[in-house]
C-alpha cells in the first residue's frame, strides 16, 4: 500500500507520496525495512527519540503528533491524535475484519461475556471468535495472548486473519487501557456492551472518573450512531453509563433486574448452577445455567444481549445459554477434597471481584468460606488493604499469600493486606497456601484460590515460574488423601 493511500483522511502530510509502505511498527526495535515508524509518546518513553534507530532499520515513513519535534528527512504524517491514526491505519492496512464485531467494557466480567458471545453464536452456527484476556478463541484456534486488548497494528493483523480463515463474528474484550491508548480506534464494531465500574488501575488512571471516562469511549467515540448498546442495569454506575450511550446516539438495551430488554424476573441458586426466568419481548423464558454465582448470570445477560442485537433469535440465545461453559479460572471448579468441599479457582483480582466471588460461593456454603488470595506486585496498591477487609469480612478463613509480587518485595505486599485483614493467616509461598486451605476445608466449606485463575506462571521478579492454582489443587488434594 502506498503512503498516500494509507494515510488518506487520516493524517496530513503524506498527500501524494506514492512510497511503498510495506509494515507498521510503534517499536523501533521491530521495524523491518519499508516500514512507517509511529513516533509514540507513551508511559516511560517517547517514540520520537527512536526516530534515528527507527530510519537505520530501513522505516521510510514517519508518523507523529502535530508539532513534534523529529530528526528524520523521511516524510513525516502528522495527525493531532497519533494512536488513533495509527489505529486507523493500521485497520486500512490489514483489510476485511469478520463482519460482526461486539466489543465489551467494564470492571469485571469480560472475559467471561466475551466468551460467552462467542458460544451463543457458535451455536447459533456462526464461525465466531473470543478476544481478550485469556487469549484468542476461534474455530482452530486457542492461543494465549499477553494482553486484554492487542496493541492495534497486532489487533488489525488478527481481525484480517480471522475474517481470511472464515470467521464471521468475533467478541472482544476493551480494557480501559486498550480504550485509552485508542488500541480500538480501527475496529469496525457493530455492538457495545458495558457491564460494571469498580476500582482498578488507579495506578494507570489519575482518578476513577477518569477510568470511567476511558471505558465510556467506546459508546461516544467508537460505537456507529445508532448501533445496539448492552447495558448491564443493576451496576451502580449503569444509569451514567446508559446516559452516555443514550447521548451518543446508541440504541441502549437494558439487562438485568432492572432491564427492559432482557429482564431478570426470578432468581434461584443452586450449587453449581441457578435457574432464571427471563422476560424477553413480552415472554417468560425459563433458563437452568450450568454455573456458580449470581455475578455469572449478570454476565450470561449481557452476552445474550450482544448476541440477539447481532441477529441471533431471543429464544435461542437465551437456550444456548443452558449449554455455557465459564471462561478458564472464573468461579472454575479445580477440585473436591476428600471431604467433599468444592475447590474452586477464581481470577479475583480486585476487590469488587473478591466481594463478588466470596458472596456468590456463601449461599450454597453450610459450613466456612476459605479463601486464599494475594495481591499482584507494580500494580494499584490502594487496593491491598481493601482486598483484606473484604476478605476478613466475607470468609471464614482468610489466607494471605503471594499474587506476581514483580518487582516487589513479596512481604511487603502481604503486610499492605493484613494490615486491614484482621485474623488472617499469612503464608507466602502460594504452593503452601494452597494446601493448608485443602487440608483444612472439612464437610460443608468451600474453598477459593482467587487472583491467578487461568495464569500459567507466577512472576516473581522478572522470572515467570511456571505456577498453575489448578494444578496445586490437584496436587494438595491428592497429597491430603495420602
Ligand atoms: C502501560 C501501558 O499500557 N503501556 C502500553 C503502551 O506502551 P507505551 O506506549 O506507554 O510504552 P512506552 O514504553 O512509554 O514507549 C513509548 C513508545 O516508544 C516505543 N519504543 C520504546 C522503546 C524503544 O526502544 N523503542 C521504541 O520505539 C514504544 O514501542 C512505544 O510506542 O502501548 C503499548 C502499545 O499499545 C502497549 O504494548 C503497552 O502495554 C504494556 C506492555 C502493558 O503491560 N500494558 C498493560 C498494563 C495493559 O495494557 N493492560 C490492559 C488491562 C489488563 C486487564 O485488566 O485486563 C490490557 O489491555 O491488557
Ligand atoms: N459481572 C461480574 N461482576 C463482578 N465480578 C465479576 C463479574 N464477572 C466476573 N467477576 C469476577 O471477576 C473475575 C474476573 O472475571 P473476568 O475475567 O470475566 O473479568 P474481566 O473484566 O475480563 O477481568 P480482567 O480485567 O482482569 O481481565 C472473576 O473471576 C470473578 O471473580
Ligand atoms: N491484567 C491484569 C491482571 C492481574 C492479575 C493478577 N494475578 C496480578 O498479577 O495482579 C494486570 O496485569 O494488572
Ligand atoms: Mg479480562
Amino acid at each position: 500500500m502506498n503512503l498516500s493511500e494509507l494515510a488518506q483522511g487520516i493524517a496530513g502530510g503524506g498527500d501524494g507520496r506514492e512510497i511503498p509502505v510495506t509494515g507498521l511498527f510503534s517499536d523501533s526495535r521491530a521495524v523491518q525495512p519499508g516500514a512507517l515508524f509511529a513516533a509514540l509518546s507513551g508511559v516511560k518513553a517517547d517514540g520520537a527519540s527512536f526516530v534515528r534507530e527507527a530510519e537505520a532499520k530501513g522505516a521510510v515513513a514517519i508518523l507523529a503528533a502535530e508539532g513534534a519535534d523529529l530528526p528524520t528527512d523521511l516524510p513525516v504524517l502528522r495527525a493531532a491524535d497519533p494512536r488513533r491514526a495509527l489505529a486507523l491505519m493500521a485497520a486500512r492496512f490489514s483489510g476485511p475484519q469478520p463482519k460482526t464485531i461486539v466489543a465489551v467494557t467494564g470492571t469485571s466480567g469480560k472475559t467471561s461475556i466475551a466468551a460467552f458471545v462467542r458460544q451463543i453464536w457458535s451455536a447459533a452456527g456462526h464461525p465466531a471468535a473470543s478476544i481478550g484476556t485469556t487469549g484468542v478463541v476461534a474455530p482452530g484456534r486457542d492461543e494465549y495472548g499477553s494482553l486484554t486488548t492487542p496493541d492495534p497494528i497486532e489487533l488489525a493483523r488478527l481481525m484480517a486473519e480471522l475474517a481470511a480463515e472464515g470467521v464471521t463474528h468475533a467478541a472482544m474484550e476493551a480494557s480501559s487501557h486498550g480504550l485509552d491508548q485508542r488500541r480500538l480506534d480501527g475496529v469496525h464494531l457493530s455492538a457495545a456492551a458495558f457491564i460494571n465500574l469498580g476500582r482498578d488501575h488507579l495506578d494507570y488512571h489519575p482518578t476513577v472518573e477518569d477510568y470511567f471516562a476511558a471505558k465510556m469511549r467506546l459508546f461516544d467515540t467508537l460505537l456507529p450512531t445508532g448501533a445496539p448498546a448492552v447495558i448491564f442495569a443493576d451496576d451502580t454506575w449503569s444509569d451514567r453509563a446508559m446516559a452516555i450511550a443514550l447521548q451518543s446516539g446508541a440504541d441502549v438495551l437494558t439487562v438485568g433486574r432492572k432491564g427492559t430488554f432482557l429482564a431478570l424476573k426470578r432468581l434461584e441458586h443452586e450449587r453449581h448452577r441457578q435457574i432464571a426466568e427471563i422476560e424477553a419481548e413480552g415472554r417468560i423464558h425459563r433458563v437452568v445455567l450450568p454455573l456458580a454465582g449470581e455475578f455469572q448470570m449478570a454476565n450470561a445477560l449481557v452476552a445474550a444481549g450482544l448476541a440477539i442485537a447481532t441477529g441471533v433469535e431471543p429464544g435461542q440465545a437465551l437456550h444456548s445459554l443452558e449449554g455455557l461453559k465459564g471462561a478458564p479460572g472464573r468461579l472454575e471448579l479445580a477440585g473436591t477434597t476428600a471431604s467433599g468441599a468444592p475447590v474452586f479457582v477464581d481470577y479475583a483480582h480486585k476487590p469488587e471481584a473478591l466481594e463478588n466471588v466470596l458472596s456468590a460461593v456463601r449461599p450454597f456454603t453450610t459450613g466456612r468460606v476459605i479463601v486464599v488470595f494475594g495481591c499482584g506486585g507494580d500494580r494499584d496498591r490502594g487496593k491491598r488493604p481493601i482486598m483484606g477487609e473484604i476478605a476478613s469480612r466475607l470468609a471464614d478463613i482468610a489466607i494471605v499469600t503471594d499474587d506476581n509480587p514483580r518487582s516487589e518485595v513479596p512481604a511487603s505486599i502481604r503486610a499492605e493486606i493484613m494490615a486491614a485483614a484482621p485474623g488472617a493467616e499469612e503464608i507466602g509461598d502460594r504452593h503452601a497456601a494452597i494446601r493448608a486451605a485443602v487440608a483444612s476445608a472439612g464437610a460443608g466449606d468451600t474453598v477459593v484460590i482467587a487472583g491467578k485463575g487461568h495464569e500459567t506462571g507466577q512472576t516473581v521478579g522478572t522470572t515467570v515460574h511456571p505456577f498453575s492454582d489448578h494444578q496445586e489443587v490437584r496436587a494438595a488434594i491428592r497429597e491430603a488423601g495420602q
